[in-house]
């Protein structure tokens, strides 16, 4: 994985663009995510763990919003039943290449990891095959909210007996002052990873317009309007938190 440290914010710039998950991007994204996203490593290394407990014979196990390929990697480490494989969906061109970089070099170390078919596409247009796990760890939140509602019911159709969903996600929070506290927080954090006040700012002007966090309980309405029958949250790190949906 690339080490180069995330300075894309670290110069004033005179207009801050979308953020968008191009090739700058790709290029420092773990660096990013690990000091941006409390508990990330946790959320990740525990969704192996997680999906090891729901996989179920000779089914799929989907990354949808893959990036590099984080969570697969994880899938690989935990999950041992017969017949699984993973399939990583994500629609940037500069992600999935790297993706598959880093993939097929595990494929040349090591043997008997499980199958992994990583596909450039956009999850919303995806033909869902049976699954047994599917996370979406960080990625619904960049998805328009009024599209959420449809692709989880997709997902949820999709999902066999014993399977789970596993959502991770930024929060927002319906009491000001639980927001306001939990915002601060995350931006301690951010400062205590080495992000000047500058990077922070711009950083947030750049995702307001692209990333729309949902409540906790907007999550769970959503989740059990699309034929969830329970929601289970099992992660939470100032303002970001990770739930088991079961079908
Ligand atoms: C924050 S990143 C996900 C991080 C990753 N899951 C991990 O744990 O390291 C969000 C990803 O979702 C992808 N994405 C956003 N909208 C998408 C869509 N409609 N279809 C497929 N991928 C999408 C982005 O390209 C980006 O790579
Ligand atoms: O809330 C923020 O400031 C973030 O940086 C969050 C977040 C995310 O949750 O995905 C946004 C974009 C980057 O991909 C990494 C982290």
């Amino acid at each position: 994985m690339s080490k180069e440290p995330d300075r894309i914010f670290a110069q004033p710039m005179a207009q801050v663009p979308d953020f968008a998950f191009n090739e700058d991007v790709v290029r420092v994204f773990p660096d990013m995510i690990k000091r941006s996203v409390p508990g990330y490593p946790t959320i990740v290394e525990n969704l192996g763990v997680l999906a090891a407990q729901f996989a179920q014979p000779n089914s799929v196990l989907y990354d949808l919003g893959a990036s590099l390929g984080a969570v697969t990697q994880a899938l690989r480490r935990h999950v041992r039943t017969d017949g699984c494989r993973v399939i990583a969906v994500d629609n940037s061109t500069a992600m999935v290449e790297r993706c598959r970089e880093y993939l097929n070099g595990q494929d040349s170390m090591f043997q008997e990891l499980l199958p992994v078919e990583v596909i450039e596409g956009d999850i919303l247009a995806l033909d869902f095959k049976p699954a047994s796990v599917v996370a979406l760890n960080f990625t619904l939140q960049f998805i328009a909210p009024d599209q959420r509602t449809a692709l989880l019911s997709r997902i949820r159709q999709s999902l066999l007996p014993g399977g789970a969903l596993i959502l991770s996600e930024k929060l927002r929070f319906n009491d000001a002052e639980e927001h306001a506290l939990l915002t601060d927080l995350h931006v301690a954090f951010k400062r205590a990873n080495g992000y000047s006040e500058l990077e922070i700012a711009q950083k947030r002007s750049a995702i307001e317009n692209v990333m729309k966090p949902d409540s906790l309980e907007e999550h769970r309405e959503r989740l059990l309007a699309a034929g969830f029958s329970k929601v289970v949250p099992w992660f939470q790190c100032l303002n970001f938190a990770s739930l088991i949906a079961l079908p």
